[in-house]
């Protein structure tokens, strides 16, 4: 069976609140979203959100990657040997990992379809008995002044989130006084997360982490506390507080996850199929996770359910996978779509449905 044809188009969804991390602020997911099509007319789908911050992908860049360079290399090949096209893939172009991620998501969504199974159970062959067939996810607090930020973090507990994934990186001092403040008001039992998205220095980040520390604020994992290129800065976090260190930005490819587990640049690492350019490589970072022992997030940039459906599904394929951090879906005013693993609040239920699960598209696509 061949890939027939791809097909492009946009979605723009509202957010319930703006989502603000040191890095941006955003009020609405604006994503691309591809459609695969074999010749008997099965289709997949796959999303692409431009975080021009942090991947350097642009609405722009990711389509003109998919309209020039992917698709004419890709269509028409055989849909039986998918190492083969994501291979293909891979040599067209360099980086974008955004654009090819959203191809990928889409090819394993049709590979799984026609293959008749959802893609956690196709994901999850290695070892069957690891695979989970719910999650949990956190949910974010957006970095904000500290009494809107309680006010958040008591109605996310509110609506049932037990662990609360609180953006930080703006000023060390302010950063344990949002911490203090929330921890006293959601109690003790509530599990937070703190993600700098590379706000701090390394000097601030072991002042402010220790600080949290002294303080007892009883914090998880500390995010990504400095820039991405300074891995020096990484170890150098990691090896100076208790709090584990959970490497996000730092680790897009396969070869920079094992640096960081090779070279103790985190104890932990954030995989997201935006960084990787999809499941294929993702794959690859789970299997050195568990050569080294080191557990893993599955994560998301502000995405909406199409893409954030495909890391459901490798969450819960991969035992190395302890984390979800896959609230895309909660932060959207609507949820447009039809299908999928179905949002409870912190809960994701995954079903047997084939592929990942989602079934309508509201979209007009331009065939390319
Ligand atoms: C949405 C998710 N919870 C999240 O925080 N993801 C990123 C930031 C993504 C973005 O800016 O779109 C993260 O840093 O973990
Ligand atoms: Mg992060």
């Amino acid at each position: 069976m061949k890939l027939k044809e791809i097909a492009i188009g946009y979605i723009e969804i509202p957010l319930v609140t703006p989502f603000k991390t040191a890095l941006r602020t955003v009020n609405s997911v604006n994503d691309l979203i591809v459609k695969v099509t074999a010749e008997d007319g099965t289709e997949g789908y796959g999303e692409a959100p431009p975080t021009a911050v942090i991947t350097g992908d642009t609405k722009e860049s990711i389509e003109a990657a998919i309209r020039y360079y992917i698709a004419p290399s890709i269509t028409g090949m055989g849909l039986d040997d998918l190492p083969s096209i994501m291979a293909k893939m891979e040599k067209c172009l360099a980086k974008n990992t955004t654009a090819k991620a959203a191809v990928d998501i889409a090819l394993y969504d049709l590979y799984a379809k026609l293959q008749k199974k959802p893609l956690f159970r196709l994901l999850g062959e290695k070892d069957p008995s690891a695979v989970k067939t719910e999650l949990e996810t956190d949910i974010t607090i957006s970095v904000n002044d500290t009494d809107e930020m309680v006010r958040d973090s008591v109605k996310a507990v509110g609506e049932g989130f037990r662990i609360l994934k609180v953006k930080v990186g703006k000023g060390g001092e302010k950063d344990v006084e949002r911490i203090r403040e929330i921890r006293k008001a959601v109690g003790k039992d509530v599990v937070i997360r703190v993600d700098a998205n590379q706000g701090w220095t390394r000097e601030e980040a072991v002042s402010t982490i220790t600080a949290m520390e002294d303080a007892g604020l009883g914090i998880e994992l500390v995010e990504q506390p400095v820039s991405y290129h300074d891995f020096k800065g990484m170890q150098y976090v990691t090896a100076h507080v208790q709090t584990p260190i959970l490497a996000d930005e730092s680790v897009f490819s396969y070869e920079d996850g094992v640096r960081v587990m090779e070279e103790h640049g985190a104890d932990l690492v954030n995989i997201k199929l935006m960084k990787t350019g999809g499941i294929h490589e993702a794959v690859k970072i789970c299997d050195a996770a568990d050569r080294f022992g080191i557990k893993c997030m599955i994560g998301c940039m502000l995405e909406s359910k199409v893409s954030v459906s495909a890391g459901v599904h490798l969450a819960a394929a991969r035992s190395c996978v302890t984390m979800a951090d896959l609230d895309g879906p909660s932060l959207c005013k609507v949820d447009p779509y039809e299908g999928g693993p179905v949002y409870q609040g912190p809960k994701i239920l995954l079903s047997e449905d084939y592929g990942i699960g989602i079934t309508k598209v509201p979209v007009k696509f331009e065939r390319i």
